[in-house]
């Protein structure tokens, strides 16, 4: 008989990756692969015990990140872990791997899996001439678009000329028509490493070489539907033939849930916030479609200017609150910044909360719009719960998301950068009331629903993504 395959799945360390990681981990497992699962030991410790026990054939393991604990704090955080990931960790993941062969009763690990800003993950892999999948976090489009930012640079769209382009609508207004399997799309909308005047810009050279190494593994994965990105994935997979969309994860792993599956429960998340779930039991109290759900994500950082703006227009919208307040949503802030008459205008129709089971949550049937950062995990999920968005992008892929949310799928209304309390209070109102926009978001929950259900194509992509691992070690 053939040895089980072993994966190790390698997230890079923020909730945006982890989550979608720990749900391709679980979907691996329920397939019969042994699954090993490297946090970096910060995010292990943070998580705590419970969330890290591991169950049979789904271990825990950490690798350290190389940070020392003063760079946790500064202010270029994300930049430090990036470049400390990268240049640190090849050499204890090799030890890794090399203990876990030699464990007892643990098969030899077959494929290694990690998810973008991860490369050096799949060099490790070569190296020791086990296969790959790498597992990009993004949408399809995304992946395209980073993927050409070296191209931008060639045809002279990068770097930017000088300052004034960040801000005189250059990025709004240099359309870019040429990207395969896009439709025209604002230079701005295509990543936000793009915004530099330096041509070393090390977020710039760093996403895009992250990007095109995705496309070196033996295998693609992403968390995205046939139907949703149809253009860009024929595209995409007219370079990479083996592209395994198994998206939303999370409706995917709900089918089997749903089915009965007996150990999900034992892996049910591995949050690096304390979770609230009281605002479940307060949604309960609460009408069909009449709440409106608020919350940035695990990275974007407000002013207490933004903060006040973003309260008053979402008091001045009239509907109902679910707002998410990270506790360093506004640095050192938690909800100190909230103006009190803010708290007053909205007594008996606002929750707040800091972190929350956010997929519970738009799945709610009292949720009614979502006003989000649109990291691509938080578009996603909208998406499968059929809840149309308010968005505001900030960083990275969001604009991208941002743009096919509003543009391209029907779902979404943008807001300007600088936030201002009537478009947020009349973005919202529309998007709650619009029969247009829920018309979409609910077609496009269908489609998702279809394509994670049993016969639709993520749930085959899945299966075939599951014999593959399994058809490494018939080989052995
Ligand atoms: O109160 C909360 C807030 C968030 N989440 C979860 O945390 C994840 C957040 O992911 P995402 O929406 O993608 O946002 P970020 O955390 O900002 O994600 C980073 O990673 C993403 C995937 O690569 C990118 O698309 C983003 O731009 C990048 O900021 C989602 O699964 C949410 O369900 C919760 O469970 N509870």
């Amino acid at each position: 008989m053939a040895p089980r395959p072993h994966a190790v799945v390698l997230p890079y360390p923020g909730s945006g990756n982890i989550n979608p990681a720990l749900q391709i981990a679980k979907l691996l497992h329920r397939g019969g692969v042994y699954v090993t699962f490297v946090n970096t030991e910060h995010n292990h410790r943070k998580a705590g015990a419970d969330a890290v026990r591991g169950h049979d054939g789904f271990r825990f393991e950490s690798i350290p990140d190389g940070l020392d604990e003063a760079a946790r704090g500064a202010q270029d955080y994300g930049r430090g872990l990036s470049i400390s990931t990268s240049t640190r960790c090849a050499a204890p993941l090799r030890d890794l791997i090399a203990r876990l062969n030699a464990t007892p009763g643990v098969p030899a690990v077959s494929c290694v899996v990690p998810t973008a800003l991860m490369s050096f993950a799949l060099a490790v892999a070569r190296e020791l001439g086990i296969p790959s999948m790498a597992f990009w976090g993004g949408s399809a489009a995304s992946l395209m678009g980073h993927m050409r930012l070296l191209e931008l640079q060639d045809r002279g769209y990068l770097p930017l000329k000088d300052a004034s382009c960040l801000t005189n609508g250059h990025l709004e207004t240099t359309v870019i028509d040429w990207i395969p399997g896009m439709p025209p799309i604002s230079l701005g909308d295509i990543s936000s490493f793009l915004r530099t005047t330096d041509p070393n810009d090390f977020g710039l050279r760093f996403n895009e070489s992250e990007a095109n190494s995705c496309t070196k593994a033996g295998a693609l994965i992403l968390n995205t539907f046939d139907d949703l990105e149809a253009d860009v994935l024929a595209a995409l997979r007219a370079e990479y033939p083996c592209i395994y969309t198994i998206g939303p994860l999370g409706s995917l792993l709900n089918e089997g849930i749903a089915a009965g599956d007996a150990d999900e429960s034992s892996t049910s998340g591995l949050s690096l916030w304390k979770q609230d779930t009281e605002c479940i039991t307060w949604l309960a109290t609460q009408e069909a479609s009449s709440v409106v759900y608020v919350n940035f994500g695990s990275h974007t950082v407000l002013t207490p200017a933004q903060l006040a703006e973003f309260a008053w227009g979402l008091a001045e919208s009239g509907h109902t609150l679910l707002w998410s307040i990270r506790e360093n949503l506004v640095p050192g802030g938690g909800l100190a910044p909230l103006p009190p008459e803010f708290v007053d205008a909205t007594a008996g129709r606002c929750c707040l909360t800091t972190w929350c089971p956010q997929e519970q949550v738009l799945q709610h049937p009292a949720v009614g719009c979502f006003l989000t950062h649109n990291g691509w995990n938080s578009t996603c999920e909208s998406l499968a719960a059929g809840v149309p968005m308010v968005c505001w992008p900030g960083f990275a892929d969001q604009f991208t998301n941002c743009k096919y949310a509003c543009e391209v799928w029907g779902v979404g209304l943008r807001l300007d950068h600088e936030v201002r309390r009537e478009q947020v209070a009349g973005h919202v109102r529309k998007a709650m009331e619009s029969k247009d926009i829920r018309r979409s978001a609910a077609g496009w929950k269908a489609k998702a629903a279809e394509a994670a259900a049993p016969g639709g194509s993520s749930y085959q992509n899945l299966k075939s993504m599951v014999k593959a691992h399994n058809s490494v070690t018939d080989q052995l």
